[in-house]
């Protein structure tokens, strides 16, 4: 049974999923020397923010094949190092979504009306009601930075509360930002006329120190800073100055640089600053919603299938998975195949993708059929996650083509492989939406389902020769489930598929190549 290890508290729905496939550890708090010291124990690791999955840890483990986030951030995890080692990272994208949407408003709210220290001076016994006089936020402007899931939940609400929009997203239209009622503008822009200023955005190398005395200082007195996304997006030090010194209003922090926060100058700003321990996912309905997503894709991965949120897989959003899951069985078959019609070491492969396939949703078949093509060579080692770094070290030219006006088939996949033993080509497509079929092997036009065990000959067309091999093939107890022959023209050169129930014994394909007419010879097990 396979072993699962869960770092951090997550909500028991998920490892009652977890529990139906795998014997399931909870350990948390772990040093970071005591997770490397077991990780080579489990198949599986499902973590929160609070576990740092470094490049030691996962070069410690040994068959861990599947690290879960119950969550969406991924900055925790190693994720090319795990991509190198071929391991699938998921998240929960949505989970917490409204979670981490409805904590950044009540920072906003809470911020401007004082909640936290007004409550706190009541419960110390006070009744003070000067110091906290507040500020309302209707019809002030709301500076949203990235216009994701939880900035646009976010804009939602602000819009219903009476806020005009601004917002900053790089990546998005300005149709989608008015659909969603924002006016997208450029970031200067938004600092000097916000009067509050949400960030909703990944900590990337473009991001970090976002907000810094640079940025500070082009924002009015009255700003409110809103940072429910990720530490590091804010220079902590700089925002305490200008804070302090009054550029600013105030801030409500619910992530920091660095996590739990230590010692910091941010304590120390009173009412003008709301610190929360990284509770933005941390409601009930959130830890159901992403423990059971992720556990979902653990038990699924480790039951052999696709995870339909892997963050290192390109391309394969669950839509995308759905739509394409049958195309990605017939890129990798044909990725095997043709690289064992090549043998020798693959230097080029032309991947085209036609009819349907030739959509720019198609990128992931070019990944299966890389996961094909290197099988051979690295049987379970090679995975959706690592198979394009695989190629790539193995230097593998990968050439895409797409041909819209291929209409042999709805969508048909065709690869070329050159190595040092020459080029060979096979094509596919699926019959009745399912069925693989092998619609033409180097050239020569064939409709075959393939087989586990297959033997491909490159012949003359002439009289004769199919009865001979089928002959030396019975001499060898070698039974033929099915045969056919494509060729372009009459008595010219011809290919032969044929299905055999059994691998070819050892020395036939040689004797085989000796049979008069027969110009090659192929043997081929899927
Ligand atoms: N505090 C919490 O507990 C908590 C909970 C959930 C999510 N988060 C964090 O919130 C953030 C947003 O999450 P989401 O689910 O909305 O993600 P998302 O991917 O849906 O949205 C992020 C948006 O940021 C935009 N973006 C990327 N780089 C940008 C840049 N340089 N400038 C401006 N915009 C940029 C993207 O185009 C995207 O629209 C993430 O950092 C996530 O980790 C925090
Ligand atoms: O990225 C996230 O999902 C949030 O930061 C939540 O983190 P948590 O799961 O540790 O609460």
């Amino acid at each position: 049974m396979s072993k699962v290890l869960v770092s951090d508290p997550i909500d028991q729905a998920g490892i009652d999923i977890l529990s139906q496939v795998a014997t399931v550890d909870v350990k948390t708090n772990l040093k970071p020397a005591e997770l490397i010291e077991i990780i080579g124990e489990y198949d599986a690791l499902m973590i929160r923010s609070g576990t740092r999955v470094t490049q030691e840890i996962i070069e410690a483990s040994t068959q861990l094949k599947i690290i879960g986030r119950a969550g969406v951030g991924v900055d925790n995890v190693d994720v090319p190092a795990a991509t190198r080692k071929g391991i699938v990272v998921v998240n929960s994208p949505e989970g917490n979504t409204i979670a981490a949407a409805e904590h950044a408003l009540a920072m906003m709210l809470s911020l401007s009306r004082h909640i936290p220290d007004a409550n706190a001076s009541v419960k110390r016994g006070e009744w003070d009601r000067k110091t906290f006089v507040g500020a309302e936020v209707y019809k002030k402007t709301l500076g949203i930075v990235g216009l994701g899931k939880i900035g646009s939940h976010v804009a939602h609400v602000a819009k219903a509360m009476g806020m005009k929009l601004l917002a900053y997203d790089p990546f998005i239209s300005t149709e989608r930002a008015e659909q969603i009622g924002c006016q997208l503008v450029e970031l200067d822009l938004l600092f000097q006329q916000a009067d509050y200023i949400t960030l909703h955005i990944p900590k990337t190398p473009e991001t970090a120190n976002l907000i810094n005395a640079k940025t500070l200082a082009k924002m009015k007195p009255t700003t409110r800073i809103i940072n429910c996304a990720r530490g590091g997006i804010i220079d902590e030090a700089a925002l305490a100055a200008a804070i302090k010194e009054g550029k600013i209003a105030g801030a409500a922090l619910d992530v920091f640089d660095s996590e739990p926060l230590a010692e910091s100058e941010l304590r120390s700003l009173g009412k003008d600053i709301i610190l929360t321990p990284h509770l933005g996912a941390s409601t009930a309905e959130a830890q159901v919603n992403v423990a059971i997503d992720v556990a979902e894709q653990i038990r699924d991965v480790l039951l052999g299938l696709p995870a339909r949120s892997a963050v290192n897989i390109p391309g394969l959003g669950p839509d995308i998975l759905e739509e394409l899951k049958p195309y990605m069985q017939l890129a990798e078959t044909l990725g095997n195949l043709v690289g064992q019609l090549a043998g020798g070491r693959v230097e080029t492969l032309n991947v085209k993708l036609q009819g349907d396939l030739a959509t720019n949703k198609s990128q992931p078949l070019v990944v299966a059929a890389l996961k094909g093509l290197l099988y051979q060579a690295l049987r379970e080692r090679v995975n959706y996650v690592n198979a394009s770094i695989e190629a790539k070290e193995r230097g593998i030219r990968v050439i895409e083509t797409r041909d819209a006006s291929a209409r042999d088939y709805a969508g048909s996949l065709h690869l070329e492989a050159t190595g040092t033993l020459g080029t060979h080509s096979v094509t596919g497509a699926l019959l009745g939406d399912k069925e693989i079929h092998l619609t033409d092997v180097d050239g020569f036009p064939i409709n075959v389902p393939p087989s586990k065990y297959m033997l491909f000959t490159l012949h003359r067309d002439m009289p004769g020769i199919i009865g001979k091999l089928g002959s030396l093939l019975g001499s060898f107890n070698v039974n033929i489930a099915s045969m056919q022959v494509g060729r372009k023209i009459v008595r010219g050169d011809a290919v032969m598929a044929l299905s055999i129930d059994d691998p070819l014994p050892d020395g036939i394909l040689d004797e085989i190549k000796q049979v008069s007419g027969i110009r090659d010879a192929y043997t081929v097990t899927l």
